[in-house]
């Protein structure tokens, strides 16, 4: 498979004398791969993704995204990745389509319009489109970020918590068309989520981080299968909460 990033050794402490957030990470991501990235609050998941994106640097290590060292060319491959968060703000006194049109621009997108009108209508956003983003439900700003995340056709997506705000139906639509875009363009997609059903569902791969640290990664199979668990969320409490069971 051909690896479109590449993590090697990244650590990050943000007190000196506090262990770090994140501890000699070593990850991959495939072109065409779903990765899910889960874990305790606070085991340095949101941290190991701002040091992918170029948006932390690393106390230490490398992140390479397209062989390209991200913390050095972020620009010469920013148009090649998006992200979407649940805490990424938005313009608020624009309305969506004016903030979507702005992104589309900003990437410099042929046919902007067309592209902003697609994004609405997949995203399910089309009756909203004019309405400003500040008087929008969390779970349409959800949308409306993801729709942004989507403006420049990316090689690779990073989604923290893509559906922590989503009603099931919604949910269920984005792992779609997520799904579809993956398969068809052979986007790379990289998310962190805290619901286990939807990892164990959605997901080409798993790495579960405790501490700052890789403890398991495997499919989902593999990891029910090592750990003898009937399901992710069983293997989630095993890995999160007993420290006596031993880091791979
Ligand atoms: N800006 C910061 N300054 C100091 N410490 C931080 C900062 N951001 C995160 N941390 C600490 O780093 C550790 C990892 O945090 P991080 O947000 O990466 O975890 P997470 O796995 O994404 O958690 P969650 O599931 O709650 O989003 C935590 O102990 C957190 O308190």
């Amino acid at each position: 498979m051909h690896h479109v990033l590449v993590t090697e050794k990244v650590t990050k402490c943000y007190l000196p004398g506090q262990p770090p957030a994140v501890k000699e990470v070593d990850l991959t991501l495939g072109q065409g791969e779903i990765l899910s990235i889960v874990g305790p609050n606070g085991a340095g998941k949101s941290t190991l993704v701002q040091m992918m994106l170029g948006l932390l640097l690393p106390d230490s290590g490398m992140v390479r995204l397209f062989g390209h060292d991200v913390s050095k060319e972020r620009r010469r491959i920013a148009h090649r990745i998006n992200y979407a968060s649940t805490d990424l703000s938005l313009p608020y006194s624009l309305t969506v389509r004016e903030n979507l049109l702005t992104y589309a621009l900003i990437y410099n997108m042929k046919n902007p319009r067309e592209r902003v009108a697609r994004l609405l209508s997949t995203l399910g956003l089309e009756s909203f489109a004019e309405r400003k983003v500040g008087a929008l439900s969390t779970g349409q700003v959800a949308r409306m970020g993801i729709a942004k995340a989507l403006v420049n056709d990316p090689e690779i997506l990073f989604l923290d918590e893509p559906t922590a705000t989503l009603d099931p139906e919604v949910s269920g639509q984005l792992r779609h068309l997520l799904g579809t875009m993956v398969r068809e363009r052979g986007m790379a997609l990289l998310y962190t989520s805290h619901n286990m059903r939807e990892v164990e569902r959605f997901s080409d791969r798993i790495v579960l981080m405790r501490a700052g640290e890789i403890a398991a990664e495997g499919t989902a199979a593999d990891l029910m299968q090592r750990y003898g668990t009937e399901d992710l969320e069983e293997l989630f409490l095993l890995l999160a909460g007993r420290e006596e069971v031993a880091v791979e």
